[in-house]
């Protein structure tokens, strides 16, 4: 039997500001060498917890502690935050928080300085780390300069140079990777947790993406609250996940609409191994194919860009883009990790200045307008919403676009107050930002876009950090305003989101536009795929393993009932 590595004890965690505690008596213990998955609806306590593991809490993030936590048997109440950060290495959802070099290469190297470890091994491990996560190329590049995916692998890399950590915490290491460098980071992890036995914690909302490889365990938070702590495939065949409004992976999802039972003896957690008996395979083949392709039509292009030709100094980032949105449509912008597609929106709405190119707002050439001009039309969504973020409180960022156009009061109130109720903030109003989880303060700077009525909306990863809840009202949300003229891109790493959700997809490769057809017919067509590192749905390898007749129509059937499903919820 392993030795225990952490110990919550009736572990009670309340933050000062707050008048009720975030944990509420936690008790679970982790074993050395064990890889743990923590999932939970926003705002359940998984990143307070994974920060009261890392020393955060209490040192950064003040609040009272009742019970004990034990690292390597040891009381963190008698430890220091230096101590601490010899035994446990974070990799935070926010990566910004975390670099602490001026480039790539100075970041990755910080620990091991710290370290004196010599120059030239020093050096060696560096190097090794970089082509492990892939920014061997951008070492000297500052790192404010990545793009998100690529400070995210820079992240990762930080830890994993660090060896005499004996636990690793991940907080949301997906949120912003691409489908396939997000199974590749996993590999990654699953690599790392082989060579070296260190404990493993992660938070994750992309469930289905986290399972590429086998956890030990799974504790489901909700409430600040333990509600399941066990294996995978007990988690999957029991309806845990779908009480506190997590995501299932799709696969199983689909079993469960086709009326098949799930037992945990299945191989839930891997669809590889997954075990269909015969009349599950036939339960899914006679899935009723609804179509419901109806083929919309648009009216005039709102938005063209022509040979669009972008360099960050002497680096070709954008080359030869062309394409137009027209009035009306909903559309996804996919591909890699640093393929170009934030740069693409910043142009679009007037960040940076292309180099050469055309870009027409109803027919009419933009490249003259300032920010602000183009702001009232084009709305854009940022990333990272510690990016966005300049006021203290919740009511005054949503504001702030109002009383910079000169609204009256009462107009900004209404605006103001409806954008709260319909992102469920309202409970929230008087709160400082601060006190938010990272997936509320993204529903912050969306609305505080959003209450400006653009007649086109970009999204940089809309759902990024967001549980499933919080996603469907979201896209729903969106959905209404798509429906009711708002024109809508937005880039996303979710395969099955933009299947869901957008006719239509462009996708980037290193700089190119390498396709512009349906969501569908993208995800179908391999080479496309491997291009643009993006992930077929697990619905077609579950069609196809089922001998599902057509495993286009088999999507496009889940999608529909689903979507009906969920309507329930809002
Ligand atoms: N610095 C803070 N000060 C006061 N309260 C906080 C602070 N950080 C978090 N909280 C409170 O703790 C709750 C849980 O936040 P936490 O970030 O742990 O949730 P989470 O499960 O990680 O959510 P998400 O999935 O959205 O990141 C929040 O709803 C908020 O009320
Ligand atoms: N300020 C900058 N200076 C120099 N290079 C930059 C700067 N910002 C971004 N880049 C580079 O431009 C390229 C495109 O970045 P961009 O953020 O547009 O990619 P992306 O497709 O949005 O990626 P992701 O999916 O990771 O968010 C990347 O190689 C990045 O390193």
């Amino acid at each position: 039997m392993k030795e225990p590595i952490i110990a919550f004890n009736q572990f009670t965690f309340k933050y000062h500001s707050q008048t009720e505690p975030t944990l509420h008596n936690i008790d679970a213990t982790i074993y050395q060498g064990e890889k743990v998955l923590i999932l939970g609806p926003s705002g359940s306590g998984k990143s307070t917890l994974v920060h009261c593991l890392n020393g955060l809490v209490p040192f950064s993030y003040k609040g009272k502690i009742e019970g004990e936590l034990l690292i390597n048997g040891q009381n963190t109440k008698d430890l220091d935050i230096f101590t601490i950060s010899t035994m446990v290495g974070t990799v935070l959802q926010d990566t910004d928080g975390q670099f602490i070099g001026i480039t790539v290469g100075e970041d990755l190297a910080f620990s091991l300085e710290n370290e004196q470890v010599p120059q030239q091994e020093m050096k060696e491990i560096v190097q090794q780390v970089a082509e492990l996560v892939e920014v061997e190329d951008h070492m000297n590049h500052a790192t404010h300069e990545l793009s998100g995916g690529q400070k995210q692998r820079v992240s990762l890399g930080g830890v994993m140079v660090d060896e005499k950590v004996d636990i690793l915490l991940f907080d949301e290491p997906l949120a912003n990777l691409d489908p396939a460098t997000g199974q590749y980071a996993m590999d990654l992890i699953d690599r790392v947790h082989q060579e070296t036995d260190k404990t493993i914690v992660m938070i994750e909302h992309r469930l289905e993406d986290a399972l590429h490889i086998e956890f030990d365990r799974v504790i489901v938070m909700d409430e600040g609250k333990i509600v399941f702590n066990g294996k995978p495939n007990d988690l999957l065949a029991s309806d845990v996940l779908e009480q506190v409004a997590i995501r299932e992976p799709l696969y199983l999802k689909a079993l469960k609409y086709a009326d098949c039972p799930l037992h945990s003896q299945m191989q839930l957690a891997d669809l590889t191994r997954l075990e269909l008996s015969a009349s599950n395979k036939t339960a899914l083949q006679q899935w009723s194919i609804v179509q419901d392709d109806a083929t919309q039509s648009f009216s005039e292009n709102i938005l063209e860009v022509h040979n669009l030709q972008f360099n960050y100094a002497e680096n070709p980032i954008l080359q030869n883009i062309s394409f137009s949105i027209r009035q009306g449509e909903m559309v996804s912008i996919v591909g890699k990790n640093g393929a170009g597609k934030s740069t693409l929106s910043k142009l679009i709405c007037g960040f940076e200045q292309m180099d050469s190119g055309e870009i027409l707002l109803h027919g009419e050439d933009i490249s003259n307008k300032t920010i602000f001009d183009r702001a009232s039309k084009i709305g854009f969504v940022l990333q990272n919403p510690n990016h966005m973020i300049t006021k203290h409180f919740i009511y005054d960022e949503i504001a702030l676009g109002l009383i910079n156009r000169g609204y009256d009061q009462a107009e900004i109130d209404k605006r103001v107050i409806h954008a709260l109720k319909v992102f469920g903030l309202y409970p929230f109003r008087n709160w400082p930002i601060s006190a938010l989880s990272y997936g509320q303060k993204k529903r912050v700077t969306i609305a505080s876009i959003l209450v400006l009525e653009p007649s086109i909306l970009i999204l940089d990863e809309p759902t990024a950090g967001q549980d499933f809840r919080h996603y469907t009202e979201m896209m729903t949300f969106l959905q209404e305003l798509n429906a009711n003229g708002t024109t809508i891109m937005f880039i996303t790493h979710d395969m099955h989101l933009m299947l869901e959700y957008t006719s239509r997809s462009i996708v980037l490769a290193d700089g190119r536009l390498i396709a512009d057809r349906s969501a569908v017919d993208v995800l179908t067509d391999d080479q496309v795929v491997v291009k643009a590192n993006l992930k077929r749905t697990s619905l077609f390898d579950l069609a196809q393993k089922a001998n599902a007749q057509d495993p286009k129509a088999f999507v496009h059937q889940f999608i529909a009932y689903d979507r009906k499903v969920r309507k329930r919820w809002l």
